[in-house]
């Protein structure tokens, strides 16, 4: 059994202050996680802690500090974003735009205002002197940037533009703040902002944001739902917004992990971006913007880890392969000599490997590595090398192989890519089974009731409906249309058979 006591994130995890015998078994090795599906919220708190991802305990609400490890994961994270957006067939330029906005340029576009307005932190002095303009940190960059763009664009040959920057948000999100989740200071946000010349193109820059995204999350093997939220749920001046949505397995609740806005000429008309089209005529751009943050993190932790810690899948783990000695009296330097080459050999191959040679037993060393989530343990001793193998345990699913060391090489880059597809199928399946379709509402209601998770009813997308429905549960939230339904990402919608909206019956 998990020891139940939890440290709590507040206070270092304490050293265990008995001597660990050599021969300790992993039971013995105080594991203080929570039971991931009896306390997620705590495991959560826990496994950011304990595996040197995140120190949340900075004096100020929102705010934390990426530790050495936890930095890497969000570093290999930002290069799948870089890669993709910088090899789109018309690429995305990466730029980098003030933190600070002028009040004044921040109220401008009024939907912007209304939908930020509680949550925009302001500068108010520089120094000791009143600022005679106050100045916003930006929630978001639609007004950072767009007064800048309107001077970059003049005619269609400058189109489209597409462009993207990866920085830091400030938002004073009022509710119980989570690290990763609901961060007050957003550190990871990347926000794409694309400018075209018609309607048309402005939808195929959705479609292939909605495509990027999918690459994001399946190379971080982050099961999601995409739909459309409905109206009173899309970003202020958008005339629509996609959603990517991942249901945690244990809280059963869906968190937003990506959203692409359509801004049609709303924002242009503001900003006064115009151009000049191919006929000499003047017209405003259409524009997208499509943003991503930390959360990526969050759910990458959450769809994969277990009550030992993270599973990381191999593309983004800073580490794919430790390789752990097995050391026993008069046969360490055998042992260490082997276990060198063997590290090398697989450097020079060019795995994400780490020897270690810590003076601790290897019980200890195992479930050092197994909270961190590394792909895969390779074990070596005296018997190994005297049968000229090697000994493989993968972090995801229970078991050790013994493999010649000849065939090592293969045999580890196969289960590489097989561990990656493993944890993304696995975690998939797990989501999906939380979607539960019907046509009956009282049924659904009933669904969530006891199993919370995501019901799909026909619906007929107006807020009052959605308003009593909402009522009928606490906590009953609509997230959209789901994408099967969206003539912009199908091109052949399904055409259901007369189906009625299961409240208003309309
Ligand atoms: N407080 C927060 N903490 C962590 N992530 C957040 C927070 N607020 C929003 N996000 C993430 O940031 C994504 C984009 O935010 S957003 O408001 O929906 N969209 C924008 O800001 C647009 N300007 C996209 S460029 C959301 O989908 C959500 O995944």
């Amino acid at each position: 059994k998990k020891n139940k006591k939890t440290q709590s994130s507040r206070k270092p995890a304490k050293k265990t202050s008995k001597k660990v015998s050599k021969k300790t078994s992993k039971s013995k090795i105080q594991n203080t996680l929570p039971d991931i599906d009896e306390n997620f919220s705590e495991w959560f708190n826990e496994i950011i802690f304990q595996a040197e991802i995140l120190d949340y305990r900075y004096n100020l609400k929102g705010c934390g500090v990426w530790l050495g490890y936890g930095f890497k994961i969000r570093r290999k994270y930002l290069e799948i974003m870089r890669d993709l957006l910088d090899n789109t067939p018309i690429p995305h330029e990466e730029m980098l735009f003030p933190l600070l906005i002028p009040k004044d340029q921040f109220m401008k576009e009024k939907e912007t205002v209304k939908g930020f307005e509680t949550e925009v932190y302001w500068v108010t002095h520089g120094g000791l002197t009143p600022l005679d303009v106050k100045l916003a940190l930006r929630p978001t960059s639609e007004t950072v940037m767009y007064p800048m763009v309107a001077k970059w664009i003049r005619s269609h040959q400058d189109l489209p533009l597409k462009t993207y920057q990866i920085s830091n948000m400030f938002r004073f999100e009022g509710k119980n703040t989570r690290p990763l989740i609901r961060v007050r200071e957003l550190t990871t946000f990347k926000e794409a902002h694309t400018y075209h010349e018609t309607k048309e193109d402005c939808t195929d820059q959705i479609r292939e944001a909605v495509s990027i995204y999918k690459k994001i999350f399946d190379t971080l093997g982050v099961p999601y739902l995409i739909t459309q939220r409905p109206k009173w749920d899309t970003f202020p001046g958008a005339d629509y917004t996609i959603a990517f949505d991942c249901i945690f397995l244990q809280s059963r609740k869906a968190l937003q992990i990506g959203t692409i806005h359509n801004l049609g000429q709303t924002f242009s008309k503001t900003f006064d971006i115009k151009f000049e089209t191919a006929d000499g005529n003047q017209e405003y751009v259409y524009q997208t913007c499509y943003g991503i943050s930390e959360r990526g993190v969050a759910s990458l932790i959450a769809v994969h880890g277990d009550s030992n810690g993270l599973k990381l899948p191999p593309v983004v783990a800073p580490i794919e392969i430790v390789i752990v000695p097995i050391l026993f009296k008069n046969k360490e330097d055998e042992v260490m000599k082997v276990c060198n080459e063997f590290y090398d050999k697989l450097k020079k191959e060019g795995f994400k490997v780490r020897l270690d040679n810590r003076k601790i037993s290897s019980g200890r060393k195992y479930f050092h590595w197994e909270l961190r989530g590394i792909p895969i343990r390779v074990e070596i001793g005296p018997k190994d090398i005297a049968k000229n193998q090697i000994a493989v345990v993968r972090r995801d699913i229970k078991g050790k192989e013994f493999v010649p060391i000849d065939d090592s090489i293969n045999y580890l880059h196969n289960l590489l890519k097989d561990i990656q597809q493993s944890l993304q199928k696995t975690a998939k399946k797990r989501h999906d089974e939380l979607i539960f379709r019907t046509n009956d509402l009282e049924e659904a209601i009933d669904f969530i009731d006891k199993n919370k998770g995501i019901a799909e009813i026909p619906f007929c997308g107006e807020e009052d409906c959605a308003e009593s429905i909402e009522k009928r549960l606490d906590g009953l939230k609509f997230l959209g249309i789901p994408e099967r339904y969206l003539p912009i990402l199908n091109k052949r919608v399904k055409k259901e058979k007369e189906i009625y909206c299961s409240h208003c019956m309309k």
